[in-house]
């Protein structure tokens, strides 16, 4: 069912400076800073030949990620997303087999234009999971 890795999450406390380390030190191209309001997060993609990198900081008052960002003062990773090829098939194949799918179910808009879920990290070995239709 899941494809390629589409990318790997970090969550970071000063988006500017992760930006500028992954472009100066790292040698990345490194796009710019979005908000995404839906999501409560603004987004820098680091874009890889194989894959991509997604730094994250919290947006709003009420981010997913302000939990994780205050227990984990520093930053760290957050999830891996996995291509599919049907989201819709996916979510209820995962359904059907026990995991619970983050939210109300249905999936939303992502950063990259296409829909996304998010399954509990409980149900994957400690580790959040997005899936996104490609
Ligand atoms: C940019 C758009 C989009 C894209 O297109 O790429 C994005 O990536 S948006 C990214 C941000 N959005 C989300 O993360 C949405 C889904 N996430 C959530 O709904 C919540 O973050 C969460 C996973 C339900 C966690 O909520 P939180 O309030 O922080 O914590 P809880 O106390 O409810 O956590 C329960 C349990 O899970 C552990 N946990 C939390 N976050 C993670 C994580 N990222 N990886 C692994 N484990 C995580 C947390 O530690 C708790 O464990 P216990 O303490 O053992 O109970
Ligand atoms: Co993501």
């Amino acid at each position: 069912m899941i494809g390629n890795i589409n990318h790997i999450a970090i969550v970071v406390p000063d988006l500017a400076e992760a930006a500028a380390r992954y472009k100066n030190t790292m040698g990345a191209d490194v796009s710019e800073a979005v908000d995404l309001p839906d999501h409560g997060v603004t987004t820098v993609f680091v874009n890889l030949p194989n894959s991509k990198v997604e730094l994250l900081h919290p947006y709003g008052d009420s981010s997913p990620i302000a939990g994780f960002l205050a227990k984990n003062p520093s930053g760290g990773m957050h999830h891996i997303c996995y291509e599919v090829d049907d989201i819709l098939a996916a979510r209820d194949k995962l359904v059907e087999d026990g995991a619970r799918i983050l939210g109300d179910g249905d999936p939303k808009i992502g950063a990259h234009g296409k829909p996304v879920l998010f399954l509990h990290p409980k149900d994957f070995f400690g580790t959040l999971v997005e899936i996104e239709q490609v």
